[in-house]
């Protein structure tokens, strides 16, 4: 099973660290897309999607994930069967909101039937680690709940 992982972002974080994150798994298939243009429709059960996805606004996707949450949400495609992964990015700073961007998307998803694998990833801007550092180091967790969910990523 191949990895597509899809990334929302307003200002280039969220694509840094999905290139980390690829480049981190060499011997797997993997690839990287840009939620502005990856359409809803392009979604395969065959393979797995790792979404990393930041938060703008108040609490809200960011501009580059809106295209595909809006497609997601017009067309409403059935995703039993689906699975996927979840590395939201935020600020603690923003209390009432925080990482909640993600959280639109992994919503939507879990309506139309897919499921979350592995832990919800999360990077906290205002922490010291880097957002790729937390990303990696949040990475083998979720390679191991694929491996034990049977996926053969
Ligand atoms: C204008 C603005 C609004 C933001 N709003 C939120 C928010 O509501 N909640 C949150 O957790 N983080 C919020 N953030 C923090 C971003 O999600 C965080 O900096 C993230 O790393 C940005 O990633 P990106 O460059 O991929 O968009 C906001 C950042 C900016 C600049």
């Amino acid at each position: 099973m191949s990895i597509v992982i899809l990334y929302g972002t307003e200002s280039g974080n969220a694509e840094m660290v999905a290139g980390d994150l690829a480049d981190a798994m060499p011997d797997r298939e993997v690839t990287v897309e840009d939620m502005s243009v990856f359409e809803p429709e392009e979604l395969e059960e065959g393979t797995f999607y790792l979404f990393v996805c930041s938060t703008h606004g108040d609490g809200e996707l960011p501009s580059g994930a809106l295209p595909f949450w809006e497609e997601l949400d017009a067309i409403r495609p059935a995703l039993d069967g689906f699975r996927y992964g979840m590395f939201g990015m935020g600020d603690s700073t923003y209390s009432d909101t925080y990482s909640q961007g993600s959280e639109h998307i992994d919503r939507l998803m879990t309506e139309l039937g897919a499921q979350r694998v592995g832990e919800y990833g999360r990077h906290d801007a205002s922490s010291r680690q880097t957002a790729s550092d937390a990303a990696l180091a949040w990475l083998p967790g979720l390679l191991a709940a694929l491996e034990a969910a049977g996926i053969d990523a």
